[in-house]
């Protein structure tokens, strides 16, 4: 079955408005609340994430060792867990952790970085879906290859379309009860009937390495004071507005990475919930994909 986006039956104003004033409110208390992150993460983008997470006022720790990784995931407020580099002791930390994180309730996200591309993660990604994760956050070549579609994916980037990702995030859903997150141009989030799409942020995001990471550490940190719907398009229309906002100043990808963290901590919660409403669509899907 597949889900055109003209399928989405277009949600109500009240629907609409309901969900900006939760994205205020989840803003927020991410600023009144420092919620601990734990994230595992990668390599690569470890400190991007550190710094994105403490500029929109959440506390990271970078905790992934065997032995200790599994405790923190019981205090902690959010757990990350990013695919993006795969050591042995990523891998053994990620096991005991996401089932500590679900022994615990504490909510925890995917983000299973080029997934479909290489068969180890694949099968790692897979084995831990198990463990109820709070919200799934990928590109679209991700989130295809998670649901068994073809992808064009070759290595961390996406090589396919959003909108081709809908049918793929709505069974992901269906089968973990997560709700999944599809970045790209227009960011798309579901929980399986919802259907949430935001426009806005700058191509500039996809030229720093990172940026889907600190997204995904940013949903993580919002579903520690709000539901995995509200958290993952809380954190996709903060990312928007913060994007737009160093593009304004940055003269290249260097100097925008740096205006970008700037700029998710310089952004109050009133304008983040305006620029969200200006590129933010609200739909949800009949069992069919029909119309009503
Ligand atoms: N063409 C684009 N224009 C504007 N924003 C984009 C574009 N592509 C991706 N983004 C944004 O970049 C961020 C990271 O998404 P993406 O690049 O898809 O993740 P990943 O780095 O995991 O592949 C998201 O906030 C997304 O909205
Ligand atoms: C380049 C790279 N290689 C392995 S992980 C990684 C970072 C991917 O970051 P993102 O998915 O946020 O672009
Ligand atoms: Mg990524």
């Amino acid at each position: 079955m597949t889900h055109a986006p003209e399928n989405d039956l277009p949600g109500s104003a009240a629907e609409r408005d309901a969900l900006l004033g939760a994205v205020h409110e989840a803003a927020t208390q991410v600023r009144e609340r420092t919620p601990l992150v734990q994230c595992l993460t990668n390599e690569v983008t470890v400190n991007l994430v550190a710094n994105v997470l403490l500029a929109a006022g959440a506390s990271p720790a970078m905790v992934a060792t065997p032995g200790e990784a599994e405790e923190l995931a019981h205090v902690a407020d959010a757990v990350l867990v990013n695919l993006g580099t795969m050591g042995a002791d990523h891998r053994a930390s990620i096991r005991s952790t996401v089932a500590a994180a679900e022994g615990a309730r504490t909510p925890w996200v995917l983000d299973p970085v080029a997934v479909g591309v290489l068969s180890l993660r694949t099968r790692l990604a897979a084995e831990i879906l198990v463990h109820t994760p709070a919200v799934v956050r990928g590109n679209a070549s991700e989130i295809r290859a998670l649901a068994g579609l073809a992808s064009a994916g070759r290595g961390v980037d996406a090589r396919d379309d959003v909108d081709d990702a809908l049918t793929a995030a709505l069974a992901v859903a269906g089968r973990t009860g997560a709700v999944v997150a599809v970045s790209g141009e227009t960011d798309l989030v579901t929980d399986g009937v919802t259907v949430v799409r935001l426009t806005g942020g700058d191509p500039l995001l996809t030229l720093m390495t990172g940026g889907g990471c600190a997204l995904g550490g940013l949903v993580a940190a919002t579903t520690a004071v709000a539901s995995p719907l509200v958290a993952a398009v809380t954190a996709s229309a903060w990312f928007n507005a913060a994007a737009s906002d160093a593009a304004l100043v940055a003269s290249g990808p260097g100097s925008f990475a740096a205006a970008f963290v700037d700029a998710v901590h310089a952004l109050t919660t009133d304008t983040l919930v305006e620029r969200a409403a200006a590129g933010l669509r609200v739909g949800a899907l009949t069992a069919t994909g029909a119309r009503a």
